[in-house]
């Protein structure tokens, strides 16, 4: 060992404008992180006011309370013996900056602003901040701080703002900030060539399905090369909208992965540490290569040094060789006064450890490299959204969730994420002495939520026994519900123990259908009576919006007809697919208060379901996925069921490369078509190819409007349509794109017909509709 540090990093559950919550939270962290004898603090982006707060950056009150929050952190004695990079708006002469806040026993000894802004896809920080201007790289100006709280503090006037490194006196330490690490031109690599050792990367970076292979690739990558030890700290949790960000808080060394926190838990914080020797760093920069490289002054920003009097590394790494005793400087196993939250486990889900538990690790051993645990999609959909309905849960202080359960995939994908976040809450209330004990803040809030008295001492049984307390289901049958739909639905509530309602509304529906004839004197039928296909769909669509109504007056009134109070969060449940293809009937239930699936493909929840029948023992889900969806809105008669796949056209697989093929800054339907003629060339003719695409765009521009109008759904793939805040793009188009598609039919022409489809037969979609195709 011959320069060991120990460092810290953390995922913390922020919410945006909570500034009492976060500021414990943050204190939290840091009081850890002196427990486990560091001395240096690693906190996630903006972590003062919470990453989310979208337009209320504009306010001067958010920078103002960040301010005095700021003031309170190092005003705190808790706060000081540590170096502390924390997060926060900053206005810098009249430009408002995302920063980073680097401070040292109640003095600021940097304010470094972020130069490269995440501004694409969920991210809009060019809508509020102002990039620090890459020409400036290595420099600082002058700021006067401008509140009077931290000027009482810190007994400073003005700090360093800008790009600049932090040098205690045994190594050098520099900022690269979230998104500036998914830039090509990222300041690790100048960081890095002028000698700094230690990178402190600060995330407000949410999850999407197998978006974390990206993030630690990019991660190992940074000090792979030229060695370094890499601090990754990121938000995790709900902090207010469609974004669930994934923790996982990570240190590596020289590109290999020494710790790594969970993606999904209900922690509110969560500490990642590490013994790290600075000596394995310098040893690895002892390549000549990158020396030549390094001594480049006049090609490389050289960067303006702050000094810190601190030194990071153990004082004496062979203290308990020497006497056998713990070295001062570690007070390992002391409590240490401070808010109640304390660093607990991993999450296991069904044995697989998901984040270091590496609390009580042993501080004078320098972190052995592991292997980076990634989740299977599967496990994605089941931990994501369940921490983020219950994020949203807790905070909305609402009772629970209403489901209205079809019998079909998606409300009953639905309903097992809403199980999953039980098994959670129940696994959090339970957790063993070894394991941490149980998690009183998740405690507290599930007997809130479940209306027991604040002096109960209710602990859940089981995840059972949480589900039948904040989760109702209700099936709403008409005289078209099968039997099969209805005892599948029945059968899954018992199995995830939810409150289950089980009704029919024939007479609701005639009570419309007979006003509208009293009124028009006209009488709808459905096709197989002798109706139009308009009636058919108007006889269809009145069921279908019935259910939402039916769905709002339950969930607002069953608490009260079980002897509680409060309301409950209606559900909806059309997954991406279906609305990117616009196939659900406007302000049915797809309408909503939230929509956990929103965001997810109908391949991946099959996925989904089939690791939820083994993997949390549910049985029953073995018959949902081998049922034929249907909507069960037109009579069912003997040669006649209503099918999803052909309704609508295409595949759910076709669907999904569609949608990431159209993804925002992907591909216009020309473009689409000169891709797929390549890839289906074997399986379709040029014809073929076409009236897919054709049909696509066609279904997507007429049904785009009902994109305006989703429910908040949790954002988990990159192909979602969400109109609110993801994909902005019109709703009214020319749906039968005359140029574009004209463009695709001359291509077609000048294609060899007699090249393609080799392998015919082999494609799974259903054939284009002929009737449909020849309206475009
Ligand atoms: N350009 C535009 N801008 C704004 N609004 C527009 C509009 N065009 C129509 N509208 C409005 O939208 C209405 C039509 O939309 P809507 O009422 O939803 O009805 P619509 O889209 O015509 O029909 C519902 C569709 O969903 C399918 N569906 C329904 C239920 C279950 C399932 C299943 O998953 O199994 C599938 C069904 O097969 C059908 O294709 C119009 O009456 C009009 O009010
Ligand atoms: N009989 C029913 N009882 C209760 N809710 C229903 C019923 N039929 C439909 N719904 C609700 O309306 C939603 C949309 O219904 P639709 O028939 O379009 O099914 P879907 O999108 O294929 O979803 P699912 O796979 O859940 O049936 C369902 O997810 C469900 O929430
Ligand atoms: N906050 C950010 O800078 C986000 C950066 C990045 N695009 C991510 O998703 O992680």
């Amino acid at each position: 060992m011959g320069h060991p540090v120990i460092l810290t990093t953390c995922s913390l559950n922020q919410w945006a404008l909570d500034f009492n919550g976060n500021r414990d939270r943050i204190l939290a962290s840091i009081v850890e992180a002196k427990r486990r004898g560091s001395k240096l603090r690693l906190g996630p982006e903006l972590e003062i006011c919470g990453y989310g707060c979208f337009d209320h950056f504009l306010e001067p009150d958010t920078v103002l309370h960040s301010w005095q929050v700021l003031a309170q952190i190092l005003s705190d004695e808790r706060a000081k013996g540590i170096l502390i990079d924390t997060g926060m708006p900053v206005l810098h002469k009249g430009a408002l900056y995302n920063c980073r806040i680097l401070c040292l026993d109640g003095k600021i000894l940097l304010i470094r602003p972020k130069m490269f802004l995440a501004n694409d896809g969920n991210y809009r920080e060019m809508r509020y901040f102002t990039p620090w201007s890459a020409d400036r790289r290595g420099q600082t100006e002058s700021f006067v701080l401008p509140v009077d709280e931290v000027r009482n503090v810190t007994g400073q006037d003005r700090v360093p703002f800008g790009d600049a490194v932090i040098q205690t006196t045994d190594t050098t330490i520099g900022v690269e900030l979230c998104e500036e690490l998914f830039t090509p031109d990222s300041p690790h690599i100048a960081l890095g060539l002028d000698g700094v050792e230690i990178f402190l990367n600060a995330s407000g970076s949410h999850h999407e399905l197998r978006k974390l292979h990206q993030r630690v690739n990019l991660i190992l990558n940074a000090t792979a090369k030229s060695g370094g030890v890499y601090l990754y700290a990121n938000q995790q949790g709900c902090d207010g909208d469609r974004m669930y960000y994934d923790g996982c808080a990570l240190i590596s060394v020289n590109g290999s992965m020494v710790a790594q926190g969970t993606q999904f838990s209900l922690e509110d914080m969560e500490i990642v540490t590490a013994t790290v020797d600075l000596e394995d760093v310098r040893s690895a920069r002892t390549q000549k290569s990158r020396g030549f490289q390094a001594a480049q002054c006049a090609r490389l920003p050289r960067f303006e040094r702050i000094y810190a009097k601190i030194r990071l590394g153990i004082e004496d790494p062979f203290g308990v060789l020497l006497d056998g005793g713990m070295p001062a400087s570690l007070p390992i196993g002391k409590p240490v006064e401070g808010p109640e939250y304390a660093a607990k486990g991993p999450l296991a889900i069904n044995g697989a450890v998901t984040g270091d538990r590496n609390d009580e690790l042993d501080r004078n051993v320098v972190t052995k490299p592991r292997a980076v645990f990634y989740h299977r999609p599967e496990e994605e959909i089941a931990l994501g959204p369940a921490c983020w309905l219950w994020d949203y849960l807790r905070r909305s202080r609402t009772q629970g969730f209403f489901i209205p359960l079809s019998g079909g995939i998606d409300s009953c994908a639905t309903s097992v994420i809403v199980f999953s976040m039980c098994r959670l809450v129940h696994e959090a209330c339970t957790r063993p002495e070894s394991r941490g004990g149980p998690n009183k803040q998740v405690l507290e809030d599930v007997r809130r939520i479940c209306s027991e008295v604040p002096e109960s001492n209710w602990v859940p049984a089981s995840p059972q026994d949480v589900c039948q307390r904040l989760f109702a289901t209700c099936y709403m049958g008409t005289k078209n519900s099968s039997k099969d739909t209805r005892a599948r639905a029945k059968e899954l509530a018992h199995a995830i123990g939810s409150y289950h309602v089980d009704l029919n509304m024939d007479n609701v529906v005639e009570a419309i259908l007979t006003l509208f004839t009293a009124v028009t004197t006209f009488t709808p039928r459905f096709k197989v009576h002798g109706g139009t296909a308009g009636e058919n769909l108007a006889l269809q669509n009145i069921q279908a919006r019935l259910r939402m109504l039916l769905a709002y007056m339950f969930a607002q009134l069953l608490p009260w007809v079980r002897g509680k109070s409060g309301g409950l969060l209606v559900l909806g449940s059309a997954n991406v697919d279906e609305s990117l293809r616009g196939y659900l009937t406007k302000y049915d239930c797809s309408s909503a208060d939230l929509n956990p699936i929103g965001a997810i493909s109908k391949t991946d929840l099959k996925a989904f379901i089939a690791f939820a029948e083994k993997d949390f023992n549910l049985p029953v889900l073995h018959k949902f996925i081998t049922a034929t969806p249907t909507a069960e809105l037109e009579p069912i008669t003997q040669n006649y069921v209503q099918a999803d796949e052909a309704d609508m056209g295409m595949t759910y697989d076709e669907l999904s490369i569609f949608g990431r093929l159209r993804k925002v800054g992907k591909c216009g339907p020309y473009s689409m078509f000169t891709k797929l003629v390549y890839e289906w060339k074997e399986l379709l003719t040029p014809q073929e190819i076409a009236d897919k695409v054709k049909m696509f765009f066609f279904e997507y521009a007429r049904n785009r409007h009902k994109m305006t109008t989703l429910t908040p759904s949790y954002h988990a793939e990159s192909y979602s349509p969400d109109d609110n805040r993801f994909d902005l793009r019109p709703f009214l188009y020319p749906s039968r794109f005359p140029f574009q598609f004209s463009l695709i039919d001359q291509l077609v022409k000048r294609l060899p017909t007699a090249a393609f489809a080799q392998k015919k037969g082999q494609f799974e979609g259903p054939p284009p509709d002929p009737s449909k195709l020849a309206t475009y």
